[in-house]
């Protein structure tokens, strides 16, 4: 078991990289703490895999240094570095059972067939393969193999980290949820450093203690789910953490506050002072539909809004609303009345958020 440091990483697939937009992996400094469960979670092409196969050794980075608790492993391979990972599609040797798979890194090493048998009791128990303990492979189904790739990696006691690239891509929908919450169990029952990359949200959140999110080969917020949703510090994590995502309206700024169309935001003291000394004019503020106050009847401070749309979502109503030139979404609490037509809203100055090039103004 490893902590995990990238330490100033880049990595460009092109050998004279032009500019930033060479690279797969932006210079990046990041931990990942000893035994904790990570997520890295991003759109398609933001840099994940390769970030991934940077940390297990299968590609060699263009600049910086990894380091497992503190010794460079730059140079040493997968093996070396006692990496196990788990790919979308389970690799398994198809003629062995279950029970030779899940022996096999154990009989590399030499390890006492006594020793070898208790080990794969123990995993087969976890994983509930006992069943099939002794079918061929080939012979089981796409989550069964997926979970004899899982525990080959957690087989053995001297694993530095265990990397998912999408592991339950394969798996069945009624069962993912299942192989998540055993994801989970196994991380607490071993304390091993997990990393589990997926571009799903709610993936990251129920394996995850922390979320690293990518965007554009750089890991723009590492936080709890709670910190992501309730303090995005980047654009990107505003809207792509949550459902919908976070109202983000470009401003420009005046006397007071900030201000689009006609409607004019004021922001605290703190806040004006900030934007003051960063020199930008590419400023946004966010809020997230949950945190909109909706009212039926006019109030100080508040902005009238048209009513476009009122989705109903069962136990809970999502309004688009019109806001000057501006469409906005709020999400309405389950004993609130639906609106017609007009609406009054508020944003309560702990949930409006201001991002200068797309950053958070803190
Ligand atoms: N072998 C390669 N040669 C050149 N460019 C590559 C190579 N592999 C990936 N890239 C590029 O690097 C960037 C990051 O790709 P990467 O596969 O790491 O992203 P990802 O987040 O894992 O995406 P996905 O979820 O689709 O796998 C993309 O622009 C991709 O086109």
């Amino acid at each position: 078991m490893a902590e995990i440091r990238l330490q100033a990483l880049a990595h460009s697939y092109s050998r004279t990289p032009q500019g930033p937009q060479d690279y797969a992996i932006r210079q990046m400094t990041h931990v990942w703490e000893q035994g904790g469960a990570f997520a890295l979670l991003g759109p398609s092409g933001c840099g994940k895999s390769t970030l991934l196969n940077i940390i297990s050794g299968l590609l060699s980075p263009s600049e910086g240094k990894i380091l497992f608790d503190g010794r460079e492993v730059n140079r040493l391979s997968p093996e070396q570095r006692n990496i196990a990972q788990v790919f979308q599609f389970p690799v398994v040797y198809d003629t062995m059972t279950v029970f030779e798979n899940l022996a096999f890194p154990l009989r590399n090493q030499g390890l006492a067939e006594g020793k070898i048998r208790s080990k794969v009791n123990e995993i087969a128990d976890v994983l509930e393969l006992h069943p099939v303990l002794h079918k061929r492979a080939k012979n089981l189904t796409a989550d069964e193999k997926q979970k004899v790739s899982m525990g080959r990696g957690l087989v053995r006691d001297d694993v530095s980290a265990i990397l998912f690239d999408e592991p339950l891509t394969v798996i069945d929908p009624h069962l993912k949820w299942k192989l998540r919450r055993k994801l989970k169990q196994i991380h607490e029952q071993f304390n091993i450093t997990m990393v589990y990359v997926t571009h799903d949200q709610l993936e990251a959140s129920t394996f995850a203690d922390k979320i690293a999110v990518m965007y554009g080969g750089q890991i723009v917020q590492f936080g709890t789910p709670r910190e992501l949703f309730e303090k995005p510090a980047h654009t990107f994590v505003g809207f792509f953490i949550g459902s919908p995502g976070m109202n983000l309206i470009p401003v420009q700024r005046c006397s007071g506050g900030v201000q689009f169309d006609t409607i004019k935001v004021p922001l605290s003291p703190r806040l004006q002072e900030q934007l003051e000394q960063l020199p930008s004019s590419q400023i946004k503020i966010g809020i997230r539909p949950e945190f909109v106050h909706v009212w039926d009847v006019p109030f100080e401070e508040g902005y009238e809004c048209d009513v476009l749309h009122v989705e109903d979502l069962g136990t809970y109503k999502i309004l688009t609303l019109r806001l000057g030139e501006h469409t906005l979404k709020a999400r309405l609490q389950e004993d609130q009345k639906v609106p017609q037509r007009r609406v009054h809203i508020s944003f309560p100055e702990q949930w409006l958020k201001v991002y200068v090039d797309e950053f958070l103004v803190e």
